[in-house]
């Protein structure tokens, strides 16, 4: 489905100004103080949304601790076995690696969050099987391995005053991860591309699959995914039009790790300093704009303007600042990501199109997909 207009992103400008910040000042006195606080907890239907409100800011609060549970609970291979039906707690401790004492605390903190819940089986002490969260998580290879690989970015955000104060001059866990990321054009060095490589690949399924229910690429000859690493998407693409010829454009080393059976043309270059290659009548850039500061972001879309002919068709697939329903994706989750990874940041659909028509394309497009939190797309006409 094709909106005809970009939905409005607020623009610093239509933020709340003047009378509007004089109401939020005093909704936030009010809210603050310790009688209406009161008053809000004694207060019949008021109580239900003051209860409310203290979970999510408990959540908040205790958001962190949560995140480790799920790292144990899939690093333990507990959600991979329990996948399997109902397991005892003797052998998930067994799996962990804990003792039944260990184990227990674990399944319970897991089963308050919804990844497991308890059972009873006849004659067993304790048993547990996969909860609402476990279920849609375990087939979903992709979020398991961002689940592993947070480790990263929890040790970068250990200590995140120190983080934000260090101004990105200092090296992280995640910069050394990304090995492209925060060198800027002249210290590019994509060796070492194999783990975030697997990594893209392994959760590339998801974000293929909401790209290819908005978007026909059947209507096109050929396309060129720039930054495809190692052609996950691509593939996905040419299963869905059989007919589009491919071509992949990505950092030597990565393009040396993309199977042959993708058939498709490989394009070894930095889009920094290499020119894109041209005779492609669709390009995407999917997960890659958000990944570079503004700066070499524009130089990457007037690299592919001039690359493709006049009326031809950029693609842009990734996730959005300021995405209703999921804005903590997009500032809490990708801001500090990006932060921590030393390079880029995540922007709103507005932002994107005005880097669009500052880089020469005619005009531009947001396409609706049905998980805007996975990927939002971009359609740009050279
Ligand atoms: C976040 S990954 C996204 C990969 C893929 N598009 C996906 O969604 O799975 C970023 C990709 O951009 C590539 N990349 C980063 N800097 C690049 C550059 N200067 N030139 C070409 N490719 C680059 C990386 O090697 C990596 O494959």
């Amino acid at each position: 489905m094709i909106e005809g207009q970009a939905k409005s992103t607020a623009c610093p400008g239509e933020r709340p100004q003047g009378w509007q910040v004089r109401m939020l000042s005093w909704r936030n006195r009010v809210i603050g103080s310790q009688r209406f606080q009161k008053w809000a907890a004694a207060t019949p239907f008021v109580r239900s949304i003051a209860r409310r409100r203290a979970a999510q800011l408990f959540d908040l609060v205790a958001g962190f601790s949560y995140s480790q549970v799920l790292l144990a609970v899939v690093e333990s291979g507990c959600v991979q076995r329990l996948a399997q039906g109902p397991a005892t707690t003797a052998e998930l401790a067994e799996i962990a690696g804990l003792s039944e004492d260990a184990c227990v605390r674990l399944m319970r903190a897991a089963a308050a969050l919804g990844i497991v819940e308890e059972v009873g089986l006849k004659g067993e002490a304790s048993c547990w099987m996969l909860g609402r969260h476990g279920a849609a998580l375990h087939p979903n290879e992709g979020a398991l391995a961002m689940i592993r690989h947070h480790r990263l970015l929890y040790a970068d955000l250990a200590d995140p005053l120190a983080l934000l104060r260090a101004d990105r001059a200092e090296p992280t866990a995640l910069q050394r991860f990304w090995t492209y990321a925060g060198q800027g054009c002249d210290g590019l060095d994509g060796a070492g591309a194999d783990p975030y490589s697997h990594l893209m690949s392994a959760s590339q399924a998801a974000v293929s699959h909401e790209i290819l229910a908005a978007y026909d690429f059947s209507r096109h000859e050929s396309l060129l995914d720039v930054g495809g690493g190692h052609g996950a998407f691509l593939s996905a693409v040419g299963e869905a039009a059989p007919r589009l010829r491919l071509g992949l454009f990505d950092l030597p080393e990565v393009i040396e790790g993309v199977p042959e059976s993708l058939g498709a043309d490989r394009h070894p270059g930095s889009f920094l300093t290499d020119d894109i290659p041209s005779g492609y009548d669709c390009m995407s850039l999917v997960r890659i704009l958000h990944d570079h500061d503004d700066a070499p972001a524009l130089h990457l879309l007037k690299n592919i303007r001039a690359a493709l002919a006049p009326g031809k068709t950029l693609l842009i697939g990734e996730p959005l600042a300021e995405t209703p329903g999921a804005e903590a994706m997009g500032g809490a989750y990708f801001g500090m990501y990006l932060w921590a990874m030393g390079s880029g940041r995540p922007r709103t659909v507005n932002e994107i199109r005005a880097m669009l028509a500052e880089a020469g394309f005619s005009a531009s497009r947001r396409v609706s997909t049905r998980q805007p939190i996975i990927a939002s797309v971009i359609v740009a006409q050279a």
